[in-house]
């Protein structure tokens, strides 16, 4: 029972392979000029027992010399022939390879910025980044080497067999008869290998993963100063990733003991067989160097074949699941007919009702029935404490997710009816958590309009209260930050944040405070730097600060999902309600008394 369903699944998996077809079509060039080097050298490999048969029985038949001279500069000639037909081979393959894998790669990449944040939600992005190194790889190594490898080993196998079957019936005959004797127990006895070296990988990405977690991890290890015990964990499990090896190491030697003895033995045999009918003139001794050769070839060529299929069903696992994300359609899309929204912006903000449930936690609702408008240049700040909906207000209004009930406009103009890129277009964020990108501080900045001159740059940082620390930097603006560069306080962040948003001038102004608290004169520079960034534009604040909420012009209160309590600071904690509360227990007291005053 259990083979034919292996067997089925096998057939089954190599088909996603068929999924880079496209791929490889588009370079037609290259495929037949690695097919025509293939077959050319499979052929002239083929080719060269019956060049030995005649040297053999005819070269060595007379004692004129020249006679064997010309086989044997025949003979070069082949070996010069094959010696290019396989270089070219190589050539063709391997860049047939190299270039289907970068058009693969960079058609995941850029299909994957096209993905809404909700498929985000579903897949962790150390699985995505592990798919595009890793898939891409494994397929990089089919399309190009083991293609190749089992093309040229399925004609060169082919031919054999046939050039074998020509040059003596009886002998093939016998060879045939022997094929399972040699094939069973290689097939068996290979199976359990594979078990055990699988078994040994498996071990192995246990042990490194294991130390992956542990160096990134490292301060904490440290300063519980464990690491005696995760060293010997680590060494246990090296160990027995070492163990596992060599029993796999072990099985594979005995295999190549087998493997060797029956092949060799069986080409004894039948040279047995052979010798006997040259002694009896019925087979010249060429005929039987011919047919010793091609057997040879075919077993050479069935032994490669069962080693590359494992690899091309790993290859075609891989362009499965890459395929799978090419797939993956976004879940915000441009409808077919967009509406273009109003210029120039006026930069009107309106929640109508709006109820929405993350997809990835469907059974408590983020929002429920928000409605408020926020009218061309207002500040208004929303206040709520954690968990209440506010940064979902923020993603909803970029369109990174469409409302359940309700509708959100901007302008008048229902987000789903116009393209999410010009919605998103119309708005600069200033986010808690600043993504510093590795690159220049210029390149930072520009990030928020790719293409702004150095001037426009440096502008922005000015306006931002960024220039000072920035020149202050070894290399001023081409320091480079960022992972491998130099690391920016929470403060220095924030201010090319917010250089950012002032560089991208868009009339929308999303603005997430930082909760933590920064020293005395950041927070004096960055309010100095938002200040800038506000004027004439209409502002939504996630509001941490308590010269935020004073200078806004209204305040909207969410507790789970829902509009609370709506007004200024003052009338609020006059009211005495949640705000006043969060108020007490945020801002420092005694300034908020006189600031209610
Ligand atoms: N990507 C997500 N997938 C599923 N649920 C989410 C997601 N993001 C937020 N939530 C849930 O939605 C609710 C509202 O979250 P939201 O982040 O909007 O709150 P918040 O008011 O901004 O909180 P905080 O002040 O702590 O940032 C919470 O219950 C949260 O667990």
């Amino acid at each position: 029972m259990a083979q034919p369903e292996d067997a089925q699944q096998r057939r089954r998996s190599l088909k996603p392979l068929r999924r880079l077809f496209p791929y490889i079509g588009s370079y037609r060039g290259l495929v037949a000029g690695a097919l025509f080097s293939l077959v050319l050298a499979a052929v002239t490999t083929l080719a060269l027992p019956l060049a030995v048969r005649r040297m053999i029985d005819h070269g060595f038949s007379h004692a004129d010399t020249t006679l064997v001279s010309n086989y044997f500069a025949m003979l070069m000639a082949m070996a010069a022939m094959l010696a290019l037909a396989s270089a070219a081979r190589y050539y063709f393959v391997i860049t047939l390879g190299e270039r289907v894998v970068s058009d693969l790669r960079r058609d995941v990449f850029s299909h994957l910025t096209t993905l809404s944040p909700s498929f985000f939600d579903r897949v962790q992005s150390g699985e995505i980044v592990s798919r595009l190194a890793a898939d891409t790889t494994q397929i990089k190594s089919a399309v190009g080497a083991t293609a190749s490898v089992a093309l040229r080993n399925l004609i060169l196998g082919l031919g054999a067999l046939a050039m074998m079957v020509v040059t003596s019936p009886k002998l093939s005959g016998l060879v045939i008869a022997a094929i399972p004797l040699v094939v069973v127990p290689l097939v068996a006895f290979g199976r359990s290998v594979r078990g055990r070296s699988r078994a040994a990988q498996d071990m192995l990405a246990a042990a490194n993963a294991y130390a992956g977690e542990q160096i990134g991890a490292v301060r904490t290890l440290q300063s519980f100063t464990n690491e005696g015990l995760v060293t010997g964990r680590f060494r246990a499990a090296v160990e027995a990733a070492f163990k596992a090896a060599r029993a796999s190491v072990l099985a594979r030697a005995l295999l190549t003991f087998v493997a060797i003895f029956i092949i060799f033995a069986s080409v004894v045999a039948v040279l047995w067989f052979g010798s006997r009918d040259v002694l009896a003139g019925v087979m010249s001794a060429g005929t039987l160097g011919q047919f010793l050769l091609y057997s040879v070839f075919a077993a050479g060529a069935l032994g490669a074949l069962s080693e590359v299929w494992g690899e091309l069903s790993q290859a075609a696992g891989a362009a499965e699941r890459l395929t799978e994300l090419l797939a993956e359609e976004p879940g915000i899309k441009a409808p077919a007919d967009p509406k273009p929204l109003p210029v120039p912006t006026r930069g009107e903000i309106a929640f109508d009702g709006v109820s929405f449930t993350y997809p990835a936690s469907p059974s408590r609702s983020a929002l429920h029935e928000l409605g408020f408008v926020i009218r061309p240049g207002e500040t208004m700040a929303i206040v709520g404490p954690s968990g209440a909906g506010k940064s979902t207000v923020f993603a909803l209004l970029q369109r990174f997710y469409d409302v359940d009930n309700g509708a959100i406009r901007i302008d008048g103009i229902d987000v789903r009816e116009a393209d999410p890129r010009a919605v998103r277009a119309r708005m600069a964020i200033v986010p808690q958590d600043v993504t510093i990108f590795a690159a220049s501080v210029r390149e930072n900045i520009a990030f928020g309009r790719p293409g702004a001159s150095d001037a426009e740059v440096e502008a922005a940082a000015r306006a931002a209260q960024a220039e000072e620390f920035i020149l202050r930097l070894e290399r001023g603006y081409d320091t480079q930050v960022g992972e491998r560069g130099v690391t920016l306080s929470g403060g220095q962040r924030q201010r090319i944040a917010i250089a950012r948003a002032i560089l991208r001038d868009a009339p929308i102004l999303l603005l997430d405070e930082a909760t933590s608290a920064l020293d005395a004169t950041s927070e004096t520079l960055v309010q100095a730097a938002l200040a800038s960034l506000m004027r004439e534009r209409t502002t939504l604040v996630i509001a941490h600060r308590l010269a935020t909420v004073l200078e806004a012009d209204r305040i909207l209160v969410i507790d789970e999902g829902r509009i609370v309590e709506e007004g200024t600071h003052r009338s609020l904690v006059t009211k005495g309600g949640l705000y006043a509360e969060l108020a007490r227990l945020q801002f420092e007291a005694g300034v908020l008394e006189d600031a209610a005053e």
